[in-house]
């Protein structure tokens, strides 16, 4: 590749890390869930083609209360008329419960600090959020001044946003600060801005203020952010009174690694989206981080056990698709085409007892856990094995087939499946099933029988339909299915053995139906038979003549030949 094409790396500068040696951050597990913000309402909405109307905010805010959040941006409403118009609504009609706190996005600029004020009015309490751009480019580029003069921007608007509270006391007042393009900045520069802005606002361990950090635009590794936010925890001024906030993007596909390192670097306090929308590459998905912590054992506080109901509102508010591999929201997040993990998926199940501890191989977290069902946790296509097949039969229609009936069959779908190219829904699987095994075009039937016990001996006789004329057939053995196939090979002149048996209720109680599994062999060749009926003698017998039948054709065609 020369320089003089348009994919051209050459541009591009590498990023330089911190020097942090001595971090501690790789050490530190995740305990406990950190206090979530949703920005939805907020960043969320800046980056829709069409931004929320004010009723598509309620919809959503009621979701982030559903879910558990304490602490919701529901706006700049010196932005827009419809987020001041809807912190006034939660405001005037009081729909925002004791427990939660709204959160509103300023710019650090006294006329419109001022428009935020007013949008709050009448709060009980709330969080202003001032932010401006610290970073080296936007500083040099954007806002035409030195280190400096960023820090006066951040203390000018420190100060107008505490001028402003300390004339409404009767509302339960927080502030936050967020030094902007965090990723872009000098850290130490970052904690020399932070720190002006914590001396306007001189906070307590009683009364502290949120510093939010945010990989505004993801730069960088994960490790390289969680370096930043520990070098900043150690270096801030009055740690204890500041909570240490984050707020990741997914420039890089990082965002939610990002903040889990950064957790574990110090922080107290995430901010993020439900399902990641956000500028450009989205915000970090609260869903993903939160069910990393649940998948962990650790109680996420948020409760995200009826996904379809977030997905859904969400879609709707943001007109936004959820990819079907989005972790823990996708449509195919839990389900298995290829056929080695839903074999392992499938034993597993079998083994797993309600109650007891997950230990599923391919399911990080049981399905259930967020509304979804076992339905679709495995779907078979040409990709799939004999235990996908199995397990469709099995969890949609009760039919558990030995390992024997379970190769052959899967042989059947595989051919289709390869012939038409696409998945094999499951009533295409059951389907061929009957196609194959409980078809009626069989040419030796069963009329009636009668069977009676000799010692240890069994007599069967019975009287069969054999290419449309009466047979009449009898034998002894030393059960009823033996003393059967001594009749057949007795009447027919074929020779063949029972190879495989199985047996099984389908359905509970004592009028339950029974299915039978039986293969045949003769010679070289085996021949399936599968019999349903209410009595498990006669399901047996069937499924013994509907293998014995294919035998007798066979041989017929043969003679014939
Ligand atoms: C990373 C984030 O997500 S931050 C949140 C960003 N959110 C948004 O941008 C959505 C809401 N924003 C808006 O609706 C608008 O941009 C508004 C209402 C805030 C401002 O609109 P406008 O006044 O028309 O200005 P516009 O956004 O075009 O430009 C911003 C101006 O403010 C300046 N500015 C930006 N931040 C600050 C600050 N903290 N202090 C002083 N000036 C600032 C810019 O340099 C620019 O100056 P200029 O007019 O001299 O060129
Ligand atoms: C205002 C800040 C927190 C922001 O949205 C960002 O930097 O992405």
């Amino acid at each position: 590749m020369t320089e003089h094409n348009r994919f051209n790396h050459q541009k591009y500068l590498p990023y330089t890390p911190v020097a942090l040696k001595d971090r501690t951050w790789p050490d530190q597990v995740i305990e406990v869930a950190p206090r979530w913000c949703s920005v939805d309402l907020r960043d969320g909405n800046q980056a829709l083609i069409e931004p929320m109307s004010v009723n598509q905010k309620k919809q959503m805010f009621d979701l982030l209360l559903e879910v558990g959040f304490k602490e919701i941006e529901v706006g700049f409403p010196a932005a827009s008329q419809p987020d001041f118009d809807f912190v006034r609504y939660l405001i005037e009609e009081d729909r925002i419960p004791d427990d939660v706190t709204i959160q509103v996005l300023t710019q650090a600029r006294p006329e419109l600090i001022a428009r935020t004020y007013e949008s709050l009015k009448g709060a009980r309490s709330a969080i202003v959020h001032v932010y401006n751009s610290t970073s080296v480019v936007q500083r040099e580029k954007v806002f035409k001044t030195d280190k400096q003069g960023i820090i006066d921007i951040a203390v000018a608007g420190a100060r107008v946003v505490k001028e402003h509270a300390e004339k409404a006391p009767e509302t339960d007042w927080h502030f936050q600060y967020s030094p902007e393009s965090f990723t872009g900045t000098e850290v130490d520069f970052a904690v020399d801005v932070c720190n002006a802005v914590i001396d306007v606002w001189q906070p307590t361990a009683e009364k502290k203020i949120i510093i939010n950090l945010p990989a505004t635009v993801e730069m960088a590794t994960p490790n390289v952010f969680a370096d930043q936010v520990e070098y900043f925890c150690r270096n801030v001024d009055r740690r204890d009174a500041v909570v240490v906030s984050l707020h990741t993007h997914n420039d890089r596909g990082c965002a939610v690694a990002a903040a889990e390192l950064a957790v574990m670097a110090g922080a107290d306090r995430v901010e993020g989206t439900m399902l990641g929308n956000g500028e450009r590459t989205g915000n970090m998905d609260i869903v993903v981080m939160a069910m990393n912590m649940y998948s962990q054992g650790i109680d996420p506080t948020l409760d995200f056990s009826d996904m379809d109901k977030i997905v859904t509102v969400v879609k709707a508010c943001t007109q936004i698709d959820v990819h079907p591999r989005q972790p823990y929201s996708g449509d195919l997040v839990f389900t298995a085409f290829s056929g080695s993990h839903q074999d392992a998926i499938k034993k597993c199940l079998d083994l797993y007892q309600e109650g007891s501890t997950w230990e599923i191989a391919y399911l990080p977290i049981d399905p259930r856990d967020l509304g979804r069902t076992y339905q679709d946790v495995i779907r078979v296509n040409s990709q799939s094995g004999k235990g996908g097949v199995a397990y469709v039969l099995q969890s949609k229609f009760g039919f558990n087939l030995p390992r024997w009936l379970q190769i052959d069959f899967s042989r059947v779908i595989q051919k289709e499946a390869e012939t038409t190219g696409q998945e094999i829904a499951a009533d295409k699987i059951w389907t061929l099933f009957k196609a194959t095994y409980l078809h009626d075009q069989q040419s030796v039937t069963l009329d009636s029988f009668n069977f009676s016990k000799s010692g240890e001996r069994e007599t069967f006789k019975a009287s069969l339909t054999c290419f449309e004329q009466t047979l009449d057939i009898s034998g002894e053995g030393d059960g009823v299915m033996d003393a059967f196939v001594e009749a057949i090979k007795e009447a027919t002149d074929i020779d063949f053995e029972i190879m495989e048996y199985g047996e099984h209720a389908l359905g509970q109680g004592a009028d339950a139906e029974a299915v039978t599994y039986i293969q045949l062999k003769n010679g070289l060749q085996r021949h399936t038979g599968v019999a349903i009926s209410r009595d498990i003698v006669s399901s047996s017998l069937n499924a013994l003549l509907r293998a014995a039948s294919q035998l007798i054709e066979e041989s017929r065609q043969r003679n014939a030949a």
